[in-house]
């Protein structure tokens, strides 16, 4: 999906609104665990419940990897049963994946041949041989770490050069020598607020993935006014907070309800911006 195609879904949608599926077999409902893949039968109830009112999914890597062969089963089911059902829906893969260049070849061959996502979560910190693997696929998107949610986030990301320059900021700056805003874009989290600022200045047309809203406690109002762009610019995910949003038999009605609340307060700041049009 192009970047044209995604700012027309967040404007249809009114949402900027990523839901996370960071599914763990001990947090599900135990009804599920009867089923012949219980992951699987918690996404599908997830997304079914949850995609008239978010524009992406994704599905983070580490939930499927803990459970070996039969989590990578559920994880490329997922996929493909976004694809085939919901072929409008994002599909990011959280991976965060970087090696050396034939490495790297082969991880973008796994989730672009193989998988076909449409994103995959790239660490920078081995530099441009890194990344390039996967960029070669031009349909493909390559979401970089700029500066991540977390506590830790401060010991390298925000650490300053002699002249000043923050880690982020170079990882910005150095990353748009080798894609353009149609087929990267970066991590930022949602508790960072207005270093929104900051990103802006150096990255002022990419799209942003923003994690933390939710269960880390970033504010998606902060987010918006600090990080949004003409075009959104943003998808900001939450994982925890909408899908277990409730553990009984009626799991998915409340993830439903609970992604609806975020996508209300999306299209206040989407009509704020006059990205969408106001209310008769
Ligand atoms: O800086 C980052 C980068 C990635 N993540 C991932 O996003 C989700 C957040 O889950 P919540 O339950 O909404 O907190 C999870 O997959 C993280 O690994 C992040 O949080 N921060």
């Amino acid at each position: 999906m192009n970047k044209q195609q995604l700012f027309k879904n967040i404007k249809k949608k009114q949402s900027f609104l990523c839901v996370g599926l960071d599914t763990d077999i001990k947090k599900i409902p135990q009804h599920l665990l009867s089923e012949e893949d219980p992951i699987f039968a918690f996404n599908k109830a997830i997304i079914d419940a949850t995609a008239d009112y978010c524009v992406a999914y994704k599905p983070n890597l580490a939930f499927y990897e803990s459970l070996g062969v039969k989590g990578m089963l559920s994880f490329e089911k997922t996929v493909a049963y976004l694809r085939e059902n919901y072929p409008d829906q994002f599909i990011i893969a959280d991976a965060k994946r970087g090696d050396i260049g034939n490495t790297s070849e082969m991880y973008a061959r796994s989730f672009f041949d193989h998988i076909k996502v449409d994103a995959v979560t790239v660490a920078p910190y081995m530099g441009e041989d890194s990344v390039k693997p996967f960029l070669i696929y031009p349909e493909a998107w390559v979401i970089l770490l700029a500066l991540t949610s977390n506590k830790g986030s401060h010991d390298f990301q925000l650490t300053e050069d002699a002249a000043g320059e923050r880690l982020f900021e170079k990882v910005l700056k150095k990353s748009q020598d080798w894609a353009t805003d149609e087929q990267m874009m970066y991590v930022v989290g949602a508790t960072q607020g207005k270093m929104f600022l900051d990103i802006r200045k150096h990255a002022p047309n990419h799209f942003l993935l923003v994690p933390g809203v939710g269960a880390q406690g970033g504010s998606l109002a902060e987010v918006a006014q600090y990080g949004m762009n003409d075009q959104c610019g943003l998808l900001v995910n939450s994982s925890r907070a909408i899908i277990y949003a409730d553990k009984t038999e009626n799991f998915a009605n409340v993830a439903r309800e609970a992604a609806l609340a975020v996508q209300r307060e999306m299209a206040g700041y989407l009509h704020d911006k006059g990205i969408i049009p106001c209310k008769a």
